[in-house]
């Protein structure tokens, strides 16, 4: 397709990913059950033009990146990402003296980009020598000296930007030795004079920079609960003792609002119900207080690999009156679950007196809630 010029993608992912501040560097979250790494990397893997895929990891990353990619050259970065695309540009230099080969560069967290656009920008350098990606800027662009700049001469860049090795080996060295950092690598070709040809590319391919530009898996979850009332009994509803002349009936504290929670939460993660992780048969849950439950649930949760979003509880009862409890009750239960109170939510109503909550045989509690995927991930060399 490109006579005789290799075609090599070299995809740099040595990046810490300081502004996502993971537990991992962004390129190793793992979204829909693989790293963003390895579907940036798929895309080129896919396309029958490219030769090579070339991956600049984080040098404690490179063992695991051979077992996670392979067929994948993977090689150590630098500091920045100047020095990390560098490091790939030297090695294909020792290969290929006379510069024919097509490099893309695309960023690791790029995993949205197209065939289309990696063989429009390939077609274009193969033609001029350099071409990057880049879509046609929306918002107005302010220049702090030069106030309000032509839109229509805008753009946002994007990769891949593709060269021939021996313009984007020069543009390298030069601004190496000038000492010259930028911010991508057409910038560095302008700088000789090279103007790069521009490919639109498409608004999907955004760069993964910080949480909000995650598709994190959101799940929501319900849950319903009845106890009965029992002249001996205390009465504790979200963790809160309320004087009254009855309380509920139940192995446990028998607390139905944290109980119909609890229900949501699990519900929505999948994870069954409160049956099923604290039977009443088991001696270990007599009395036991139910928020020490739902700090148990807000943990189970956590280790599937999901955090509360919100919840909104409603607990029906005729009396005693709930309002003067419910902060207290939001509190408990937001420190349980490890969330801020704003979004825990307890509303309580009557029935007018009908049924059996209406009678004060009983009360009952429904919960929704929101839960969503936390971005998780590790050191594939490091993983069981
Ligand atoms: N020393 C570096 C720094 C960045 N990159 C890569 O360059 C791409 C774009 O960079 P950016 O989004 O800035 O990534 P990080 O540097 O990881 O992010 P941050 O600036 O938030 O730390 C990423 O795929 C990143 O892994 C790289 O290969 N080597
Ligand atoms: C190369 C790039 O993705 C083009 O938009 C961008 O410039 C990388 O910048 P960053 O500072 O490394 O996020």
């Amino acid at each position: 397709m490109y006579s005789n010029s290799r075609v090599v993608a070299v995809i740099g992912a040595a990046g810490s990913g300081k502004r996502m501040a993971a537990s991992v560097p962004k390129q190793f979250i793992k979204q829909q059950g693989r790293t963003i790494l390895e579907t940036t990397v798929s895309k080129f893997t896919d396309c029958d033009f490219v030769d090579e895929v070339m991956a600049v990891v984080p040098p404690d990353y490179v063992d695991g990146c051979r077992k996670l990619l392979p067929g994948v050259r993977i090689i150590p970065g630098g500091e920045e990402r100047q020095d990390s695309i560098f490091a790939a540009i030297r090695q294909l230099d020792r290969e290929d003296p006379e510069g024919d080969t097509i490099v893309l560069i695309h960023d690791g967290v790029r995993p949205f980009v197209t065939q289309d656009t990696i063989r429009a920008v390939t077609e274009k350098a193969f033609e001029k020598g350099a071409a990057i990606a880049a879509v046609h800027t929306k918002d107005t662009i302010r220049h702090i000296d030069e106030g309000t700049l032509d839109r229509s001469k805008l753009y946002n860049v994007q990769t891949p930007q593709g060269f021939r090795l021996s313009l984007i080996r020069e543009a390298y060295e030069k601004a190496f030795a000038e000492k010259y950092y930028g911010t991508d690598d057409a910038g560095l070709v302008e700088r000789m004079g090279v103007v790069p040809e521009v490919v639109i590319g498409g608004e999907e391919n955004i760069k993964i920079t910080t949480p909000r530009d995650l598709r994190r898996e959101m799940r929501v979850g319900t849950g319903y609960d009845v106890h009965r009332l029992d002249p001996g009994r205390k009465l504790v509803l979200g963790g809160v003792l309320i004087p009254w002349n009855k309380g509920l009936l139940g192995h446990s504290d028998a607390d139905v609002l944290t109980h119909a929670l609890m229900d949501a939460m699990l519900g929505a993660a999948a994870l069954g119900d409160i049956g099923k992780w604290f039977p009443d048969s088991s001696p270990k849950y007599e009395g036991i207080s139910s928020i020490i439950l739902l700090k148990k649930v807000a943990s189970l949760l956590n280790d599937e690999g999901y955090e509360l979003v919100n919840a909104d509880v409603t607990v029906i009862c005729q009396e005693p009156k709930l309002a003067g409890y419910i902060q207290a009750m939001r509190e408990n239960i937001a420190k349980a679950t490890g969330v801020d109170m704003a979004v825990i939510s307890v509303k309580a109503t009557t029935t007018e007196k009908l049924g059996f909550t209406g009678r004060g045989e009983g009360i009952a509690a429904e919960a929704i809630c929101l839960i969503r995927e936390v971005p998780k991930g590790g050191n594939p060399g490091t993983e069981a």
